[in-house]
């Protein structure tokens, strides 16, 4: 009997409920997954899934339940679900697995909750996310601990809580973020056992990179602009591709200036990036990024990780950021926005007029 890999899955919507079911048919892992907002739909029907790789599942049901956490049984497999952070002392894991957004303006970071499972040295960290130094919380947290990038390319969401709609298959690149107190060989082996144990079941295109900044910087031609300008404008991709000069004047400007400052960084991306990022998928599949998504859920957005880190890297050499520097601004004031509809801040009420404002 195959030994199974233990595996802390924090963030279980579109993407990580496909990872999860990726890691569990596989054979090779046993899933422990944190989930927040569809936590107690989870409870109480299990998740439903509508698949492009794996069909359709329907009601995982639990099998045993204990204040927070709760036994699912899918297939021969249990996925375990809670809705907090367990400590080594309480589950061993191998793998923290991380697919939720980055949303660093707003703590606490995932670098910091994930801080009981950790064993330093030794927990490798995976982080299947979009956006740029996304690593760097946790290489300066955990220094010791291999971090692993994956980079994904998923249609998959979450339509009602616990209810996943995966309509574009699974391609996920995987390679170890350079860490000077690891190995590079060491992280790449580590990167080379995750892609083996991902892949098990035959449902998806996991594959390996030596090149991560290549990977992102790419990633991001798509993230940085057509995330910020359909999330603006609340048109989806293949709106935005229609609407008379929107890919002229906001879109393939955008994409150029975060290859200009890929470029500065030294990551040469091939010619004709944005053609091919503006034509990735069919018009009429009217795809929505995940940052519309947010937006229009009230869900806070990764404006950060996708828009502020290229911007930064750029104009700290110099590039120049015009369309970027607009779509980031306009994405930080969005933002301010909603965090005052969630309560995170505070205003003075209507009709207060204190001297000072
Ligand atoms: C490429 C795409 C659209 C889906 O994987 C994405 O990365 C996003 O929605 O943020």
């Amino acid at each position: 009997m195959i030994e199974k890999a233990q595996v802390l899955l924090v963030g279980c919507g579109g993407v990580g409920a496909i990872a999860a079911l990726n890691l569990e048919v596989g054979g090779h892992a046993a899933v422990t997954a944190v989930l927040r907002s569809n936590w107690s739909k989870v409870i109480s029907d299990g998740f439903h899934i509508k698949s492009c790789d794996h069909g359709e599942v329907q009601n995982w049901r639990p099998t045993k339940g204990a204040n927070h956490e709760i036994i699912f049984t899918i297939k021969s497999n249990q996925f375990e679900v809670v809705n907090s952070i367990p400590s080594q002392s309480e589950a061993c894991f191998d793998y923290v697995v991380i697919t939720t957004k980055n949303v660093p303006d707003c703590p606490p970071t995932i670098a910091d909750l994930i801080e009981p499972a950790i064993v330093p040295g030794n927990t490798v960290i995976v982080l299947i996310q979009n956006g740029l130094n996304i690593e760097k919380p946790f290489l300066q947290k955990y220094p010791t601990n291999i971090c692993l990038s994956g980079v994904s390319l998923i249609g998959s969401h979450e339509t009602a809580p616990a209810f996943i709609k995966h309509e574009d298959s699974d391609r996920l690149t995987i390679g170890a973020f350079t860490n000077p107190h690891v190995q590079q060989e060491e992280g790449d082996a580590s990167a080379h056992r995750f892609i083996k144990m991902y892949s098990a079941a035959g449902k998806t295109n996991c594959t390996f990179t030596s090149d991560v900044p290549f990977h992102r910087w790419q990633k991001l031609v798509y993230n940085a602009c057509f995330n910020p300008v359909c999330a603006i404008t609340g048109l989806d991709t293949g709106r935005i591709r229609l609407a008379e000069d929107t890919v002229a004047t906001l879109l393939r400007p955008a994409m150029q200036e975060v290859v200009a400052a890929a470029k500065a960084v030294g990551v040469v991306l091939p010619l004709g990036i944005e053609d091919r990022m503006i034509n990735i998928d069919p018009v009429t599949m009217y795809l929505r990024p995940s940052m519309l998504e947010d937006v229009q859920k009230g869900n806070l957005v990764e404006f950060e990780t996708l828009v502020g880190e290229p911007l930064r890297e750029g104009l700290s050499r110099g590039v120049l950021m015009p369309t970027l520097s607009f779509l980031y601004h306009t994405l930080k004031a969005m933002q301010w926005r909603l965090k005052e509809e969630r309560g995170i801040i505070d205003i003075p009420a209507k009709g207060e007029y204190p001297q000072n404002i």
